[in-house]
């Protein structure tokens, strides 16, 4: 499903031809994860806060170049799942994991696993945005130094392509030496996806992106989604059912560590298989 003919079409020429893009990428969807491609795949995993275990028996795949959302009530482990993928929670005391998470079939938790490495791999963009306190520039060449690049024309050209990426070149190429700290919150969140995009990985996690951003910046987010995911396997934690339903191509909802129901988002919202799924999106709970 990679190089599908839908991938490459501009939302702009779909909508002169008369097409409904998002309804062509839903159906698209709706063929299920059987026809995708498999970026990550979840095992078994159990975790644990010292003796509290926050995610339960947890199995499931992700699609390559697909939005998936983690939805859930406050507390259901949807972000120390996240978290797992590029083993953030390693950084925590007293966490254990059993279980396996699988980047393109190989196990990320493998002691030949070079974290800093997998990290590369799996960006990850957090809620509040968390420019460092450099230039715009500096902040998007940022982990391509760390990666050793150093010709000044290389790094130019990543950080363009980056930030026209995170759909902020225009607002930003005539002041790159500002402080990114005196940009606007929804600014410096695409920032900070561009920052992640620069070093090219594979999978971005974003948890939360939108909940500290006004509803235009919001949008903004969404639509930058909705471009990137032709290129990366994106996975979004939301309390917004509204936003998992407009972004993403499918949804896990869990309740207390558990995941209770996984599929694509049109089925999910529209014919729930689980009664806690319905109560949940139907706001009787949560
Ligand atoms: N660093 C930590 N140490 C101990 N317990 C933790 C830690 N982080 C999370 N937990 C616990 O693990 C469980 C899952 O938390 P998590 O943050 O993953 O949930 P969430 O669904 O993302 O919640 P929210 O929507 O409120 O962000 C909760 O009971 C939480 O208290």
């Amino acid at each position: 499903m990679e190089s599908t003919p839908m991938s490459g079409v501009q939302p702009k020429t779909a909508l002169a031809e008369g097409l409904d893009i998002d309804a062509m990428r839903r159906e698209q969807a709706r063929t299920g994860l059987a026809d995708e491609r498999i970026a990550l795949e979840v095992d078994r995993l159990n975790l644990y806060y010292g003796a509290a275990q926050a995610l339960k028996n947890i199995s499931l795949k992700i699609a390559q170049h697909r939005v998936t959302a983690f939805i859930g009530p406050s507390g259901c482990g949807k972000s120390t799942l996240l978290r797992c993928f590029n083993r953030m929670n390693d950084l925590i005391d007293g966490c254990r994991i059993d279980g396996q998470i699988r980047l393109h079939g190989k196990n990320i938790f493998d002691r030949d696993v070079d974290v800093a490495m997998l990290r590369r791999r799996v960006g990850m963009v957090f809620q509040k945005p968390n420019p460092f306190p450099k230039s715009i520039y500096e902040n998007v060449a940022y982990g391509m130094r760390l990666a050793g690049v150093t010709r000044k024309r290389d790094l130019d050209d990543t950080v363009e392509w980056a930030l026209k990426g995170a759909a902020l070149w225009d607002e930003v190429k005539d002041r790159l030496d500002d402080s990114a700290l005196s940009l606007s919150g929804g600014q410096q969140q695409r920032l900070v996806i561009a920052r992640a995009i620069a070093i090219q990985p594979d999978v971005i996690l974003l948890d939360e992106p939108c909940s500290a951003l006004d509803p235009i910046s919001t949008l903004k987010v969404e639509e930058l989604i909705n471009d990137l995911k032709n290129r990366y396997t994106i996975v979004i934690v939301t309390h917004n059912m509204q936003q998992a339903a407009r972004v993403s191509d499918y949804t896990a909802f869990m309740y207390l560590g558990d995941l209770i129901e996984y599929g694509s988002t049109d089925q999910l919202f529209t014919k729930p298989k689980q009664k806690q799924t319905e109560d949940y999106i139907t706001g009787r709970y949560g």
